[in-house]
């Protein structure tokens, strides 16, 4: 009801401003745009799911997360791909690797510090109720 589109419209906006706030990053570079398949042929054969934060950001404008548990999700997709992928002792993969563990650790503490629990709980409710 219109309690419950109050509630995703907060959301949202919440959703929105971490992803920026990561986008802005520049540790993070590397991972705000798709990994250019003409740039890097096999990666589509290496990974079978991509992800990325522009991709995010238009995930949140097309209402695809009524909770912070499915961005997460897609946030662990971005930097588990790029350990995957990029997993050699030379320093452009120790780098990237770093870079993918520092994205790991910065969104959950912002969830830690910045999501309210009780808003949490209403928002997994309304997943369950659909
Ligand atoms: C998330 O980004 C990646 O996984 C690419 C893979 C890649 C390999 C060659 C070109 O791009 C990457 C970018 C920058 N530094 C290392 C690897």
């Amino acid at each position: 009801e219109e309690q419950e589109e109050d509630t995703l419209r907060e959301l949202r906006l919440f959703l929105r401003n971490v992803t920026e706030r990561l986008s802005q990053d520049k540790r993070f570079k590397a991972f705000t745009k798709p990994v250019d398949i003409e740039e890097v042929p096999d990666y589509i054969k290496v990974i079978r799911h991509p992800m990325d934060l522009s991709t995010i950001l238009s995930k949140v404008d097309l209402h695809k997360y009524v909770t912070v548990r499915e961005f997460v999700n897609d946030v662990d997709l971005i930097w588990k791909n790029a350990l995957e992928y990029n997993p050699d002792s030379d320093p452009s993969d120790r780098q990237i690797r770093h870079r993918a563990c520092a994205l790991k650790d910065t969104t959950h503490a912002i969830i830690r510090d910045e999501l309210d629990e009780d808003f949490n709980r209403i928002c997994e409710q309304i997943r369950e109720a659909r």
